[in-house]
């Protein structure tokens, strides 16, 4: 085997209430990724596609790139890699581009290299690409591309992931305006200090979000997508947040927020009919406002990161 190819989904970090503590992974959306064997020891960039011209090909800036480093320096592989990075997200959307990218160079070189690493064991790594991207080191965009399915940070110091039960009939919309925020600037907005009663709150609802998941209670779930920590600073930055998130819950969607540092926000929705309603309802905000929106609708991904191609 020369070389392969993986995919690495799309996530939406957050969930409301779960600041960088946790992720979902959904359908379809994602970066490929292609690693092949190289003559020349070390890793190169040697092709992005779906960019627009926009992202780096020096290893140390490209997610993928400072991923598979971390990754060949932990296993002491001292051969060569190529990467071939297909974007299929964009860029600054709060998707988790940039963990999809690195995500995905992990799985296909990990395959290519028999899989010396199980895939939690590769989390660190992607991690680290984040911190190059935007600044912090947040595992909620990478854990679930890489795992599927919802997943929960319990703890950074030490490093403590578990993925969470996916109910049955949820769906996720993620309605994305044509605006891009960078991760770092988001998180520049965000304050530093939380007040004692907005911690309860919060608290309250990623337990009950917790819950109501694995005890597939949608009125559980509904209730806690609530977030007093990063939505207020950041809801300011999307015109027509507020507008959408009146409006959703009168088609039966659970709730809506942003969808890791925004812009796109994310609607999670008891059925494929709701969610598509719902995204309808987001559409029209935006198209009042002026916007343009591309709409998503998907159930949870629950298997992550997966290769494609082998060769
Ligand atoms: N393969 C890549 N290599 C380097 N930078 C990347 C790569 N893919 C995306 N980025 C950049 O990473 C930065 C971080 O934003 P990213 O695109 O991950 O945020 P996002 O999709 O908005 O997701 P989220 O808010 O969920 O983290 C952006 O400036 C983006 O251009
Ligand atoms: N938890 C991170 C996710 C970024 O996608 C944040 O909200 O900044």
């Amino acid at each position: 085997m020369k070389k392969v190819t993986a995919f690495a989904p799309a996530t939406v970090a957050n969930v409301s209430c779960g600041f960088d503590i946790l992720g979902f992974a959904v359908e379809e959306m994602g970066d490929k990724v292609t690693v092949s064997l190289a003559d020349e020891p070390g890793v190169r960039v040697v092709r992005i596609e779906g960019d627009g011209g926009r992202l780096p090909y020096e290893v140390d800036k490209n997610t993928c790139g400072v991923a598979l480093k971390a990754f060949l320096a932990a296993i002491d592989y001292k051969g060569g890699l190529e990467v071939e990075l297909y974007k299929g997200l964009p860029l600054g959307s709060g998707m988790g581009s940039s963990a999809a990218s690195s995500v995905a160079a992990l799985e296909a070189a990990n395959q290519l290299l028999g899989n010396p690493l199980d895939k939690k064991a590769l989390l660190p790594f992607a991690m680290k690409a984040e911190g190059v991207a935007c600044g912090a080191e947040h595992a909620d965009n990478v854990a679930p591309s890489l795992l599927g399915g919802f997943v929960l940070i319990r703890s950074y110091h030490p490093l403590d992931v578990t993925k969470l039960h996916v109910p049955k009939g949820l769906y996720c919309a993620l309605v994305h305006p044509h605006l891009e925020l960078n991760t770092a600037d988001s998180r520049s907005v965000l304050r530093q200090q939380v007040p004692l009663k907005d911690a309860i709150t919060q608290s309250g609802n990623i337990a009950g979000l917790v819950a109501g998941l694995y005890q597939e209670d949608m009125g559980l779930i509904s209730r806690s997508l609530q977030d007093v920590i990063a939505e207020p600073s950041r809801s300011v930055l999307i015109p027509g947040f507020d507008e959408i998130k009146s409006a959703i819950k009168e088609v039966g969607a659970l709730g809506v927020g942003i969808s890791g540092s925004g812009p796109t926000t994310f609607i999670l929705a008891p059925s494929r009919e709701v969610a598509e309603r719902a995204s309808e309802i987001c559409q029209e905000v935006f198209d009042k406002i002026g916007l343009e929106v591309d709409l998503y609708v998907s159930a949870v991904n629950t298997k992550g990161t997966y290769v494609i191609n082998k060769a």
